[in-house]
């Protein structure tokens, strides 16, 4: 039985006596359960819209998942110029080519999808605290057991630092720019 996708064991509750086979994480399924006509479809029209800039960034990236380089990406730019567009082509064309095992979203095996996943997408990245990021940077080395940067999976952070900067309540801008990503070792 689970909370928001946690056993509740695990959360301190009596749980039934029942394999964990049976749970399921429903947000992770709804993210696996995509389309793939229509994901063809959406790249075979958006493709040719990406404006020469976008076209670059977009071939750069492909290249980088293809070869498996892994490494960080970070699009910078003002709001409204495209990035979220451009990030769910590449998704699209990602999720059309490579469809994930169903077996993977089995709970104990699920430590597989963050040992295996190629891509990580974390959108809006400049609103984070830097500590986040570094602690998935660690997190990834500890499971995956090596020391590469994010562990060799590519992250791809589209952002602007002239939007909305790491929320903390009752702080002074000094501890903003501290929180940012821009004063991480990152
Ligand atoms: N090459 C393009 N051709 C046609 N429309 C585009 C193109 N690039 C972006 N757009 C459109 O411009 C609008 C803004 O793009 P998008 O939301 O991707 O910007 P953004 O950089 O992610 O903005 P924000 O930083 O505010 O999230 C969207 O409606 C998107 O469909």
């Amino acid at each position: 039985m689970v909370i928001n996708n946690e056993q509740i064991i695990n959360l301190g509750m009596l749980s039934p006596n029942r394999p964990a086979i049976d749970l399921f994480n429903t947000d992770l399924q709804c993210e696996l359960m995509f389309n793939v006509n229509d994901l063809n479809v959406f790249v075979q029209t958006d493709e040719p819209k990406l404006l020469p800039e976008q076209k670059i960034i977009y071939e750069i990236i492909l290249h980088s998942i293809a070869a498996q380089q892994g490494g960080f990406f970070f699009l910078d730019a003002p709001g409204g110029t495209g990035k979220t567009l451009l990030i769910a082509i590449i998704l699209a064309k990602i999720h059309s080519h490579v469809v994930l095992p169903w077996h993977l979203l089995r709970p104990e095996l699920q430590q597989l999808y963050w040992t295996q996943c190629k891509i990580i997408v974390w959108d809006d990245c400049t609103m984070a605290h830097k500590y986040l990021l570094e602690a998935l940077n660690r997190t990834l080395k500890n499971l995956r057991g090596n020391n590469r940067f994010f562990s060799g999976a590519l992250l791809l952070s589209p952002g602007d630092f002239r939007q909305t900067l790491p929320v903390i309540p009752c702080s002074t801008y000094a501890d903003e720019i501290n929180a940012c990503l821009k004063s991480s070792p990152l």
